[in-house]
């Protein structure tokens, strides 16, 4: 653990720490305490002078090695910060901490490439600041040519070839999937609102398999940490007798530095060309949390392919009036889960409801290939009702391409042999 102090900046006096600290602790930084600057932007620190002098003072009394500022900054607003504090200290504004903690969570090999990419982007204005200041020297002491940006440029080129090689499958497999009477459905929201531990609870009650892609490492895990799930999985359930894939996805974060967009893009995907996307929120987040999180969902998915369904989750940690207060912040009725304690049927046919259905009666021939048709419907739709005589009726709802296969398949039922 390294001692870390923050430092934010806010115009009224309401500074909100929490997510920094939680950030932060992700990283595994140790926060020693916090320095709030309370006024107008400063261009030279883009905290306030007054805020600088008091982050000195409490970094040499607490022994900091770390700083880690809640705005972006400049290269030269770092620079100006840097040099008011020892030598020793590190110093890091959000977007550095956000890589980092994406550093240390990227697991496949895409992922690590995007990180990467980021990085790079990142680090080429402060390179370039750096050499502009004359202090290359240090930064560059490894690019023995002693051409740092173009060597820099080389290695982000490089990087993007090697990504596009590796291009993200996720459509594709998503098409194939839809195509194989699959409905998908993926979990978005910010990070932390519960989605893993959702898609676990589903798959665990309604799962026959679970279905395992390249692009993830097991068992998708829950820790109280940001962006807990930062390669998609993606199980399959099963809902009122539909075969659903349900995708989990990496969580939003309000403010995400523009490099991060391509490491959210595959994850994303999925979410874009889900047929249902279940948008979770953490229904114990303060009101207006609440809302600035939907805004940055609804920026997000406005581009989506399927219905967006609202979950509010953690209901076991709010009371009516809560939930009262909150309900206004949707334009489409929620549905109340929680997804650590009680039932989930609720949602479950929340889900059924959302999706594309048909609904289709199939009249047969009492035979043997009658009956490998209903176990067929079963295994693929809601069987809502049948009825036996010389003939078989077969009422039966599901996705529509599942159902016009189901009409294929009876047209194709022959008569029993006399
Ligand atoms: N009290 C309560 N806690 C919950 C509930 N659902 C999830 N949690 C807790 O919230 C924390 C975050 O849950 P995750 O499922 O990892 O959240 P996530 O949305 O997947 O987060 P990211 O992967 O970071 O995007 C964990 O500590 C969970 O145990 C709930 O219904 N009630
Ligand atoms: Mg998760």
């Amino acid at each position: 653990m390294t001692g870390t102090i923050l430092a934010t900046r806010t115009a009224d006096g309401t500074g909100e720490t929490d997510e920094l600290e939680r950030l932060a602790e992700t990283a595994g930084y140790d926060v020693l305490g916090t320095v709030t600057a309370t006024g107008p932007r400063d261009a030279t620190y883009n905290l306030t002078p007054g805020a600088v002098t008091d982050l000195e003072a409490r970094v040499r009394e607490t022994g900091a090695t770390r700083v880690v500022v809640d705005n972006d900054l400049t290269p030269g607003q770092a620079h100006n910060i840097a040099t008011r504090l020892p030598d020793e200290v590190e110093l890091m504004d959000r977007r550095r901490l956000v890589l980092t903690v994406f550093e240390q969570g990227a697991g496949s090999k895409v992922a690590r490439l995007q990180v990467r990419l980021a990085r790079l982007e990142y680090e080429l204005p402060r390179l370039r600041a750096a050499i502009n200041r004359d202090e290359a020297t240090e930064i560059t002491r490894h690019d023995e040519e002693g051409k740092p940006i173009e060597d820099h440029k080389r290695r982000i080129d490089a990087t993007k070839q090697r990504l596009a090689q590796l291009s993200d499958p996720t459509a594709d497999r998503l098409a194939r999937r839809a195509k194989a009477g699959f409905d998908t459905v993926a979990l978005v929201g910010y990070t932390n609102a519960g989605k893993t531990t959702l898609l676990r609870r589903l798959a665990d009650e309604l799962a026959l398999n679970s279905d395992h892609h390249d692009d993830e490492s097991g068992e998708p895990t829950v820790r109280d940490q940001l962006f807990e799930t930062l390669n998609t999985t993606t199980r399959r359930a099963t809902c009122s007798g539909r075969r659903l894939l349900l995708t989990d996805t990496v969580g939003f974060v309000s403010g995400l530095p523009h490099e991060f967009v391509a490491a959210f893009e595959s994850t994303m995907a999925s979410a874009r060309h889900a047929e249902l996307v279940l948008l979770v929120v953490d229904g114990s987040d303060p009101r207006a949390d609440i809302e600035r999180k939907l805004t940055v969902a609804k920026e997000q998915l406005t581009d989506a392919d399927g219905t967006v369904l609202p979950v509010v989750n953690k209901i076991d940690r709010i009371d009516d009036s809560k939930r009262a207060e909150i309900v206004e912040l949707f334009e489409t009725p929620p549905v109340w889960v929680s997804a650590t304690d009680g039932s989930l049927d609720a949602l479950r046919v929340a889900i059924v409801d959302a999706l594309p259905t048909a609904e289709t009666t199939l009249t047969v021939p009492n035979s043997d290939g009658a009956m490998t048709l209903v176990s067929w419907c079963y295994d693929h739709a809601e069987v809502r009702e049948i009825q036996y005589g010389d003939e078989i009726a077969i009422r039966v709802a599901g996705k529509p391409s599942v159902i016009e296969e189901a009409e294929r398949k009876a047209t194709n039922v022959e008569l029993p042999v006399q």
